[in-house]
């Protein structure tokens, strides 16, 4: 069987981790630039709850559009202090399409941000209630966990990652932004009565991190 390719807006050498659905990629007319960011301290994930507009009632990271002048970094940056009320030095961790049917007829690009330290008081905003989620034990995150009990910052009382209420397609991505695993991916969603469900979807590591 002749092997599937990446889809059209991956641009690069990067080795597929996982992938789902058709080939029937959505058209889209022009991207919009977003941003997402995602704070690690210790064993522990600050997401916030979206009190309102897109994505109401999910937890994500702290972001939103690019405003025309600003780089993506900028606008991460910016928004983590609207949405969360803190500062960070976000590293950028990865990218991807997110395409709806039904939806916009432009593609949202979001560019995903981490950092593992940050200042200020994680604040309750009009947009977003920050929240501290605990990080599974893994391998990957098991330097991070003896770190934690370093600087007396474990907390296992904490809920897990909470997947089913976050967009559909998040966990497959969110493992390798917890392991500093650089990625690239796509999603695409169908927009059924407000609600989104994901359609297919691929996500890849640039080539030259595989072993
Ligand atoms: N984690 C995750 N985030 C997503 C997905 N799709 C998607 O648009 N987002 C993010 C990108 C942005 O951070 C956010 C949408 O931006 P927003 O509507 O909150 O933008 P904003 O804050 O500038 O908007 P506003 O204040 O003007 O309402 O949702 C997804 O599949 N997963």
């Amino acid at each position: 069987m002749p092997s599937r390719s990446v889809p059209p807006s991956i641009d690069g050498e990067f080795t597929e981790v996982t992938r789902g659905g058709d080939d029937k990629w959505l058209p889209y007319k022009t991207k919009r630039l977003y941003t997402n960011a995602f704070i690690i301290h210790g064993n522990k994930l600050l997401l916030g709850y979206k009190k309102r507009g897109f994505g109401l009632s999910k937890y994500n990271g702290f972001g939103g559009k690019v405003e025309p002048g600003e780089t993506p970094d900028q606008a991460a940056a910016r928004e983590l202090k609207e949405e969360a009320g803190i500062e960070a030095p976000l590293e950028h961790s990865g990218t991807f399409l997110f395409v709806t049917e039904g939806g916009p007829d432009w593609a949202f690009q979001i560019e995903i941000y981490r950092a593992e330290e940050y200042s200020g008081t994680p604040t309750e905003t009009d947009e977003m209630r920050p929240v501290w989620f605990s990080i599974p034990a893994s391998s990957e995150t098991a330097k991070a966990a003896v770190a934690s009990v370093i600087e007396n910052v474990i907390d296992n009382d904490l809920p897990p990652i909470p997947y089913e209420s976050m967009w559909d397609s998040d966990y497959l991505w969110l493992p390798l932004l917890l392991s500093k695993t650089h990625f690239v991916g796509r999603t695409d969603f169908k927009e059924v009565d407000g609600a989104f469900k994901l359609e297919r979807w691929w996500f890849g590591v640039p080539t030259s991190t595989c072993t």
